[in-house]
């Protein structure tokens, strides 16, 4: 557990960075430092592994101050990702992945197995070990950072916008992994963004940070994007942060409905009769792969033993997966969809029913009341 107790940060100039900070970060939690720039979120970061020192109150790691430990065996207990990496530039993937185990006297040998590993773990190729940080993309540069960071196996992490240098592809993907490593490692980990839906999606915790060095709330996503404490925090979360809050909410308490699906030997005649006034029908293959959308209208239009196969159909646009998305995703599948109905699928790909938006409304009138 970190504890922030009063912790401020007023420089010389006059600058009040931190302003009397009380917040206590969990173990094994991600916690997610979030606000606009010179909100002294970084600041606070670093007066974790003693980079800043506090001017005012104290900063507590399992209840003992930081400033009674030694800063370099505390920074090397500490994991440490910064923006674009900061890797050594003359040292190989695998040297720099290994500098916390060689300061800390492991050997050779077993710093660079250690560092084979973690590349394992963090999703780089074996053949990039003897490459050179210049040789590699923004995201694998970031890889090498996260690898570094836990090379010793630190219990606490901390990652200062470690991912606003990439693309936003390569940026989601790295979210990926950071949570897919979270839930097998269980790391304290503080992160400091200025990126609201980055804080969202990451964090167990989030501190909304105020110019001035304030904080302004510490919750959980949920919470934040339902109740925001006053009208700067409703304003950084963003207006639709209803719809993003739908994140939160399983898919799988649609109820679906299968009755408008149909196999593409399916009569046109025959389905027409079936859909009692719905205006779209989906059409699968016999497997309940999804092909298109017929419209009744064009059902009626056709010979009434056409199969609806050989239709020229509507694209189905993305579907989403009935057991591990989210109402949002079955929201954006709905909203994208020329039929304005979202296509539910099972984990191999297979139609499991659709839901159109005027249901999904319904539905999600009746989770977030
Ligand atoms: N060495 C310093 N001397 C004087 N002022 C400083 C110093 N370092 C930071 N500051 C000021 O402290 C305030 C907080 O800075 P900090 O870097 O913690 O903010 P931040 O929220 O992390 O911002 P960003 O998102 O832009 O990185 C800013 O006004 C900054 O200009």
């Amino acid at each position: 557990m970190i504890t922030f107790e009063g912790a401020a940060k007023l420089y010389p100039d006059g600058t009040v960075a931190v302003d009397a900070l009380d917040l206590t970060v969990e173990t094994g939690q991600t916690t997610v430092f979030v606000g606009p720039s010179g909100s002294g979120k970084t600041t606070s970061l670093r007066m974790i592994n003693r980079m800043v020192e506090p001017t005012g109150g104290a900063v507590l790691i399992d209840g003992q101050d930081v400033r009674l430990r030694d800063p370099a065996a505390l920074r090397r207990s500490i994991g440490y990702v910064i923006q674009q990496a900061g890797l050594f530039p003359h040292r190989t993937v695998r040297d720099n992945i290994a500098t916390v185990p060689l300061l800390l006297g492991w050997g050779r040998a077993r710093a660079r197995a250690r560092a084979a590993e973690l590349m394992e773990l963090v999703g780089l190729e074996p053949s990039q070990a003897r490459r050179y940080p210049h040789q590699l993309s923004g995201g694998q540069q970031q890889r090498v950072g996260v690898a570094r960071a836990l090379a010793a196996d630190p219990p606490i992490l901390l990652m200062d916008e470690p991912f606003s240098a990439v693309d936003p592809v390569v940026r989601a993907s790295l979210q990926d992994e950071l949570l897919r490593l979270q839930e097998e490692l269980h790391k304290t980990v503080v992160f400091v963004t200025h990126d609201i839906d980055e804080a969202v999606r990451l964090g167990d915790r989030i501190a909304v940070f105020r110019p001035g060095g304030r904080l302004a709330q510490y919750d959980s996503p949920e919470r934040l994007l339902a109740a925001p404490r006053d009208a700067f925090v409703e304003s950084f979360v963003g207006y639709d942060r209803g719809v993003r809050r739908l994140s939160f909410f399983p898919a799988r308490e649609l109820s679906l409905r299968e009755d408008v699906v149909f196999g593409d030997d399916t009569a046109a005649g025959a389905a027409a009769a079936s859909m009692r006034g719905e205006p779209w029908a989906l059409v699968v293959t016999g497997d309940h792969v999804p092909l298109g959308w017929a419209g009744a209208g064009q059902l009626a239009r056709v010979p009434a033993d056409t199969a609806l196969g050989s239709l020229d159909l509507a694209p189905y646009g993305h579907t989403f997966a009935v057991d591990t998305d989210s109402l949002r995703a079955a929201l954006d599948a709905a909203v994208l969809s020329p039929a304005g109905r979202a296509v539910g699928v099972d984990a191999a790909g297979r139609v499991v029913g659709v839901v159109s938006q005027e249901d999904l409304g319904t539905a999600l009138w009746s989770v977030t009341e």
